[in-house]
């Protein structure tokens, strides 16, 4: 950070994913999600830190490859992004049928009536309506260059998909359709991370869920039972669900806490009803919960 501040955006992510799965990555505003995908690409600004290891299925470590390989291996090819400001990433000044056709041309090789064939093909699998190709970024609906986007990142066909916000700016049918599509893309055997604020749009499509509070994941767990009569075992994420309007819409009080002064033990003591005094130590993750006192798991749950 200028002025040497330095601060933990992300600490202690751990989690596989495999091909054909969709991990939903949730949490509120600022936790740390985006910078969890910018890392695994290697889009972080030039002053970050990053340690640990991220490997893909082929063996690569993505921490520790250089630019170069990145550039030329990855991204697009390997690892897939949707970036969370899609109008951002497009390039101003070119259509988005010529930017999708250069992505094409690159990735698959296409020319002349196979590529236009293909471009118009992208489009549509991410519901971008072929009549506005010819547009350029600013002509373009918040929805439409989310759409543009998605169809950009699908090109490659990345054995892994990062999507972040995915959904952002679409309407509830648009949701439903793009991550019904995002779902068909891991079925067809690529892992997905979907970072999203949408937890309709989690549980309609994730196979697991990990939570993020403040920096590091505090539970991963399978949707089935996330989303279920059982439920989380984070009292954070909890209160995450409760939150939500279609269940108790019950805010949850206070605010997460700033990463540059991240409290010593858990960060989610301040805003839990229920902290202790083990909750000065940092919990963590174990049984896929990081919590002291987490709500019982459902086959305990059950059994009282
Ligand atoms: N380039 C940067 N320089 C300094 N701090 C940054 C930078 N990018 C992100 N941060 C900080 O890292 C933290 C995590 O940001 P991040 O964008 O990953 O959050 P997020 O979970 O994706 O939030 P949102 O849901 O709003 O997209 C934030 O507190 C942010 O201020
Ligand atoms: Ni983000």
């Amino acid at each position: 950070m200028p002025g040497g501040r330095h601060i933990a955006a992300v600490s202690d992510a751990s989690f596989e994913l495999a091909a054909g799965e969709c991990l939903a990555l949730v949490g509120e505003s600022g936790c740390g999600k985006s910078v969890l995908a910018s890392a695994l690409l290697g889009l972080l600004p030039g002053n970050a830190e990053t340690s640990g290891e991220a490997r893909l299925g082929d063996g690569l470590e993505l921490l520790s490859a250089d630019e170069r390989t990145l550039a030329r291996t990855v991204r697009g090819r390997r690892v897939g992004l949707v970036p969370q400001s899609p109008a951002a990433h497009l390039t101003p000044v070119r259509t988005v049928r010529s930017q999708l056709a250069e992505t094409v041309r690159e990735l698959t090789g296409a020319r002349g009536a196979a590529l236009a064939e293909a471009v118009e093909a992208a489009a549509a699998r991410a519901a971008f309506p072929a009549g506005h190709l010819d547009r350029y970024p600013h002509q373009l609906s918040g929805g439409l260059a989310q759409r543009a986007a998605t169809a950009l990142a699908l090109v490659g066909d990345a054995p892994l998909l990062l999507a972040d916000e995915p959904t952002t700016g679409l309407d509830r049918e648009l949701v439903d359709r793009t991550a019904d599509e995002l779902r068909r893309h891991a079925d067809a055997g690529h892992a997905l991370l979907m970072i999203t604020h949408d937890l309709a749009a989690a549980e309609r499509i994730a196979d697991r869920v990990a939570v993020m509070y403040a920096g590091r994941i505090v539970e991963i767990a399978d949707a089935a039972v996330f989303f279920g009569a059982a439920g989380p075992r984070h009292p954070y994420a909890r209160r995450l669900l409760d939150a939500l309007p279609e269940r108790a819409f019950t805010p949850i009080p206070g605010m997460p806490p700033e990463l540059g002064a991240l409290p010593a033990g858990c960060a989610f003591a301040a805003r839990c009803a229920t902290p202790t005094a083990v909750c000065e130590a940092v919990p963590a993750l174990a049984g896929g919960v990081a919590c002291h006192h987490p709500h019982p798991a459902a086959e305990e749950a059950s059994c009282a």
